[in-house]
């Protein structure tokens, strides 16, 4: 990146992806860069019909962007760490990931104060594998119906009166400025979070060490542990979306104390979990007690 030449960021254009394609753009305009957006479709926001883990998986969302990159359309593309594969394609790498919003799920609801007050048997939305494994969890009554689409359209589709509750992340809600359609947020104790929820990762190519350099201020080092820990005890499951996999890690003073949750994708009533502590330095440090949390489920069962 010359002085003259401006930055171009690839990016999806729901509501949500453009609102952190601009987030970041205002963070480099701050620091004196030229921004560009250029807004794309991917196969994920096009396929709305399917549960994503039927379809393909998490990659639906990235690779449009990746050959926007690849063939020099773009410089970076920013995503929801949730939905980025463990393993970026040969020639990519995250730049930073940047400060978390909230981690937690949240139930969205025109009728009701909390997931407590649904009566027996209401209509619950979610199409995450994970959600729903961990709803049966909480609530084996409720009828779980599928609910894909972008922020705005799930949104709609609860309004339009389809379910009695829907289940989104706390942190596109807060980030769109929906935070008041929030009836309620789960801790992690009751509802674990996916890996990376919440957080936001640039990717680049990974010879590009213009922008490794020009990333490096803009990431938060403890968000990076965290998500480093979670997406290594998913890499370490198989890393798909066809799996009902939850990982989530916070640090306790020094140490990053990680919780994972696993559902048997066959969709009995399984679930398993697992942690593990440790004082962490590094990303490798991260990844090794993501590893180990992850082989702490496979002894309990998961396979
Ligand atoms: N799977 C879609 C997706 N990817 C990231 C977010 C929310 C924002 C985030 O986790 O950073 C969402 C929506 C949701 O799960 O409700």
């Amino acid at each position: 990146m010359t002085g003259l030449s401006k930055l171009v960021i690839a990016t999806r254009e729901s509501r949500l992806a453009l609102w952190q394609a601009e987030h970041v753009k205002s963070l480099l305009v701050q620091r004196g860069h030229g921004v560009e957006l250029l807004g794309m479709t991917t196969k994920g926001d096009q396929i709305l019909d399917r549960s994503l883990s039927k379809v393909g998986g998490k990659g639906l969302f990235v690779k449009e962007l990746e050959v926007a990159i690849e063939e020099g359309h773009a410089d970076i593309a920013v995503h929801s760490l949730k939905d980025v594969p463990m393993d970026l394609p040969e020639g990519f790498a995250l730049a930073c990931v940047m400060e978390r919003e909230d981690p937690r799920d949240a139930f969205v609801s025109n009728k009701y104060a909390a997931l407590a007050d649904l009566p027996q048997g209401a209509v619950v939305g979610t199409s995450s594998l994970r959600r729903v494994v961990l709803l049966r969890a909480l609530r084996p009554d409720l009828k779980i119906e599928p609910l894909r689409g972008n922020l705005d359209t799930r949104l709609r589709k609860l309004d339009e009166g389809l379910y009695d509750g829907i289940i989104l992340a706390a942190a596109g809600l807060k980030r769109l400025g929906l935070g008041e359609r929030i009836r309620e947020v789960f801790e992690p104790e009751v509802m674990l979070p996916a890996a990376g929820q919440g957080a936001l990762g640039i990717e680049v190519r990974s010879d590009r060490a213009d922008l490794l350099e020009l990333f490096a201020p803009l990431a938060h080092q403890t968000t990076w542990l965290c998500v480093a820990a979670e997406r290594a005890v998913s890499r370490a499951m198989g890393g798909s979306c066809s799996m009902p996999l939850a990982a989530h890690a916070v640090f306790a003073g020094e140490y990053l104390q990680l919780r994972a949750a696993w559902g048997d994708p066959e969709g009995d009533a399984t679930l398993l979990r697992a942690q593990s502590a440790g004082s962490v330095a590094d990303l490798e440090a991260a990844a090794a007690l993501g590893t180990e949390v992850a082989a702490r489920l496979r002894a309990a069962g998961a396979r």
